[in-house]
């Protein structure tokens, strides 16, 4: 039987999780592959790092330029843009296979790399970028190929689901919940790009990039983070019987002046606690797929955690070793749709506004006439007397009460002109919040 041979850069979560798999499941490799997956060497900062996973002290090497040589497969599991884009380019031009999970690298770096490993016929594969352990790339790249997509959307970050899911359920605080998520191997070694929405904008790039065709980068996703969610902000949606996700939508738009675009955002947003998506806990991830004629489809499972994607990077080296096994060609898409990224403001969205506001007569009017005045119409307004005044109310020396209104669908551009008018009022003491609404 053959032998291909494989190095792995970086053992971190991911990259320690690989490495045991390969090693451990051997046997088992090389009978659906067809030839044995050789670990060569595994890339590593320190050799003397404690690991999780007990491995033999002589695959490692801190030298990854050299190990990247002549290998059959190169999985980079480092994360970061340098120096794994240079590794990378590096194995592309030896004829190696690459397979990586780096969202960050693919969505901005992407169409760099893609055209090199064109040039060089080799493939380049990253399941494990997008949900973790969820196949969802090799679907929309292929089962889906003969469909035309209209709509995706889902949760695709482990640590921010996690996070939001430990305020709802258990009340606990941002910080503890973010602590948790980092020791149980979620969040990214920056955990901003988790929090800030980084990561999620980085998959929804690459999920839409897939599903219509085109090219995009993390430049063209709008991306609003969770932290400013408050646990007011989840008490107030339990309150409503509706929980807050990090949503990324990729979805496809025909604009006013029937220009056809596609709208990439990723934003905390209220879901009622009937839709599917609040059900996904923890780390968990789903992804909803909507298509012309396979109509919609859910996927589901773990969207962050060592192993778990680790499951994602060996179906991708599985895969990849099949082909090479075969020597078929390799091909990527040829050919690209030009369709154009949509800002933000051409999107018709829902939103929630959270307002701190003088306990008076006339104030309601004077909010319900800006909505009007933007052509918002308001589907529920919901008001509750502060028993303790907010700092602002306390500070204007007046009683106050809470506002939280939900629009009806309108155009972005006119709820966000809405909120600017709205947070000049004096009656309005601060705009607590503002979230926008799915699935109602
Ligand atoms: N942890 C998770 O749940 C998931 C992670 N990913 C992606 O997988 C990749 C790895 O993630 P983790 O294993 O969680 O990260 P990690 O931070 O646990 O591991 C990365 C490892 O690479 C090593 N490394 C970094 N630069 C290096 C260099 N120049 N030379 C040698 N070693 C180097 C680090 O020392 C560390 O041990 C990242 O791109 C991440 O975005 C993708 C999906 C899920
Ligand atoms: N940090 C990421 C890891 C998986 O992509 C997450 O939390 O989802
Ligand atoms: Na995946």
């Amino acid at each position: 039987m053959d032998t291909l041979k494989v190095a792995l850069l970086g053992c971190g979560n991911v990259g320690s999780q690989v490495a045991r798999i390969l090693l451990e499941d051997a046997d088992d490799l090389a009978a659906r592959v067809g030839a044995r997956l050789e670990l060569a060497g595994i890339a590593v900062r320190n050799i003397d790092s404690p690991r999780e996973v007990d491995l033999p002290r002589h695959l490692f090497t801190t030298d990854a330029e050299t190990l990247v040589k002549g290998k059959d497969i190169v999985i980079e599991l480092m994360g970061g843009i340098e120096p794994a884009r240079s590794l990378i380019l590096r194995a592309i031009e030896g004829g190696s296979t690459v397979v990586t999970g780096n969202k960050a690298l693919i969505a901005t770096h992407g169409q760099q790399l893609y055209a090199k490993a064109h040039e060089a016929g080799v493939r380049l594969a990253y399941e494990a970028a997008v949900a973790g352990a969820i196949p969802i790339l090799r679907p929309i790249r292929e089962s889906l190929s003969g469909d035309r997509i209209t709509r995706v959307l889902g949760i695709v970050n482990g640590t921010t689901n996690y996070i939001l899911d430990q305020m709802d359920s258990t009340g606990a605080q941002f910080a503890d919940a973010l602590k948790a998520a980092q020791a149980l191997g979620y969040a990214e070694a920056d955990p901003t790009a988790d929090i800030e929405g980084l990561d999620a904008a980085a998959k929804g790039a690459i999920l839409a990039g897939l599903s219509f065709h085109t090219d995009f980068n993390l430049d063209d996703v709008y991306c609003e983070g969770i932290t400013k969610v408050t646990a007011d902000d989840i008490a107030a949606a339990k309150d409503a019987s509706m929980v807050i996700k990090l949503l990324a939508i990729a979805e496809k738009l025909i604009t006013e002046d029937g220009t056809e675009g596609i709208s990439v955002r990723v934003h905390p947003t209220l879901l009622p606690r009937t839709h599917p998506l609040a059900a996904v806990h923890g780390a968990f991830n789903a992804v909803f797929v909507e298509a012309d004629n396979a109509g919609q489809l859910m996927f589901y499972g773990q969207g962050a955690g060592g192993a778990p994607t680790a499951s994602a990077v060996l179906g991708d080296v599985v895969s990849a070793a099949r082909a090479l096994v075969a020597g078929g060609p390799w091909r990527l898409e040829d050919t690209k749709a030009e369709i154009p990224a949509l800002p933000l403001s051409a999107v018709t969205t829902s939103y929630c506004i959270g307002l701190d506001v003088a306990d008076q007569p006339g104030v309601l009017a004077r909010i319900a006439q800006i909505f009007a005045s933007h052509g918002v119409s308001i589907e529920t307004m919901r008001q509750t007397i502060h028993t303790e005044p907010a700092a602002a109310a306390l500070a204007a020396e007046r009683p106050a009460a809470e506002l939280r209104i939900v629009t009806h669908r309108g155009p972005e551009a006119a709820l966000a002109a809405t909120v600017e008018d709205i947070r000049a009022l004096d009656v309005v003491n601060s705009v607590i919040s503002v979230l926008r609404v799915e699935g109602v």
